[in-house]
């Protein structure tokens, strides 16, 4: 006799609408209400957003299980209709399928792009960047003025990034009469971000909600107008013939060798810049604005990494990278930052075929989340988790490269941040600078326990209001440093 097949059991969850599932169980801010829901059903639950499945992974546990244990199964990403248009039809790494492409791609970036070695080529621009932002804050500090912090750390972040990429940094209307190169990326990025109604509903791709993919098209045809250029420049330009320069050089001379291995062109080449810019400039921005916050909202924080600063560095010249290894607080600090205000909120994976994980069935194409921020609170994990204590990290070996999986702001297998040496190297180097060059203090007279640390969801988070504060100037004698 035959015996009947036992039913495939779903993860739990909570009961759906028909038609949206559970999408009205989202507000403004979905890692928080993801997390509220795990605390009830558990770190890997079930829910159905549109026509959409999608597991929620929401402690330290489960998430080893799927980036660790089975990793290959949900190495892919769900289907994303921006990236279509911005990304010369599916040429582009960070929202790839998991396949030949992606792993080729990935291949070639971690090692032309992101070697210790090409960070380090980049350190005496980052010196000169890093520089001139003190330079910039130096009179608001003599006047005792209010700057916009928030814009600060994301304008000394873009310049960095886009110097590293394409070699050279964009005015507001650079290239372009109508819209300036950095509002396009500000906006393709936004478009990237937006819930896209079709990602959810695939059966009402027709309709064009929104107007969506009509708008997504124009900045493709301007980011590609922009990217050309840049290009066309790169190759016309006699000074930078057989070096090995910015990103665009480096991935044109693989063009131009055609030893790539796989079939790489200008298209692939267009469409991997644009991802290293959408993936690693709001991020690090992200993380030198909160890490900053918390700092000034933790006086005695600022105070003690003063300090560190003053015995490493001392007061008469200013922060290099070569003294990052010896900041061992900063490190702390840093990590500790990252734990409660993670960049990416949610990992975005998507199984390929049908497993079974802890005992639930996962179908294949089922979207899933790994909730960074909820993690990052675990009670198990992390005593009095909403403390922003540095401490936690002094003799610990906790390290935030995806070994630790309540530490996963850089997310951990084969779908890791590649950007991960460069990343922590722009948020300590620039937080170090700040710290130890300025005093900080909240404008009309705020106390720092009242600093606002609402959070803004997107598919990066950031400040929900802009950070403002006044600077100090506190360095003695900048003289040595000058060269
Ligand atoms: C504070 C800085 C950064 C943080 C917190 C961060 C975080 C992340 C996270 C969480 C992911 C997704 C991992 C996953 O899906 O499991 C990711 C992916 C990625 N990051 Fe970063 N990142 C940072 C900086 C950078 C930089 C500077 C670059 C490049 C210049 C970069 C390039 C990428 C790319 C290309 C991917 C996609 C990888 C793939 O899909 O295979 N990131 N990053």
């Amino acid at each position: 006799l035959l015996k009947p097949a036992k039913k495939k059991k779903l993860p739990p969850g909570p009961m759906g609408l028909p038609i949206i599932g559970h999408f009205h169980l989202l507000g403004k801010n979905p890692n928080e209400d993801l997390y509220r829901l795990a605390q009830k059903y558990g770190p890997i639950m079930y829910m159905r957003f549109g026509s959409m499945p999608t597991v929620l992974v929401s402690s330290p546990a489960a998430a080893e299980l799927f980036l660790k244990t089975h990793d290959l199964n949900f190495a892919s990403r769900s289907p994303h209709e921006a990236s279509k248009y911005i990304s010369y039809e599916q040429r582009n790494m960070a929202f790839a399928k998991y396949g030949t492409y992606w792993r080729d791609m990935r291949k070639l970036s971690t090692l032309e792009l992101f070697s210790g070695l090409k960070v380090r080529q980049f350190q005496p621009m980052r010196r000169t960047e890093v520089r001139l932002m003190v330079e910039s804050l130096k009179p608001a500090a003599e006047r005792g003025e209010t700057v916009d912090m928030s814009l600060k750390s994301a304008a000394i972040v873009g310049d960095i990034m886009n110097l590293t990429v394409f070699g050279r940094k964009f005015g507001d209307n650079d290239l372009d009469h109508e819209k300036g190169f950095k509002e396009v990326l500000t906006a393709t990025m936004a478009e990237a971000a937006a819930i896209n109604i079709v990602d959810f509903f695939p059966y009402l791709k027709w309709l064009n909600l929104l107007g969506a993919s009509r708008r997504i098209k124009n900045l493709a045809k301007k980011y590609d107008k922009f990217v050309t250029r840049i290009i066309d420049d790169h190759l016309q330009s006699e000074e930078r013939k057989g070096k090995n320069g910015d990103f665009v050089d480096t991935m044109m001379a693989i063009v131009e060798s055609g030893e790539a291995g796989f079939e790489f062109d200008s298209r692939n080449v267009k469409a991997v810049l644009l991802d290293m810019i959408l993936a690693g400039t709001d991020t690090a921005a992200s993380a030198v604005e909160w890490t900053l916050s918390e700092i000034i909202k933790n006086p005695m924080v600022m105070k003690r990494l003063q300090k560190e600063l003053e015995e490493v560095v001392g007061m008469d010249q200013l922060v290099e990278e070569s003294h990052l290894p010896n900041l061992k607080y900063l490190e702390c600090v840093v990590k500790e930052s990252l734990r409660i205000h993670p960049p990416v909120l949610l990992l975005p994976h998507s199984s390929i075929e049908d497993c079974e994980v802890d005992g639930y069935y996962i179908p294949g194409g089922t979207r899933t989340l790994i909730n960074i921020w909820a993690i990052g609170r675990d009670p198990v994990a992390w005593p009095n988790p909403e403390k922003f204590d540095p401490d936690r990290f002094v003799d610990s070996k906790v390290d935030l490269r995806g070994h630790d999986f309540h530490l996963l702001p850089f997310g951990s297998g084969r779908r890791g941040c590649p950007g991960l040496q460069l990343g922590l190297v722009v948020i300590q180097y620039v937080v170090a600078q700040l710290v130890h060059c300025f005093d900080w203090e909240l404008p009309n007279q705020m106390s720092p326990d009242q600093l606002d640390m609402s959070e803004h969801y997107g598919l990066v988070s950031c400040r929900a209001t802009h950070l403002m504060a006044i600077p100090t100037y506190r360095i003695r004698d900048q003289t040595k440093t000058t060269s």
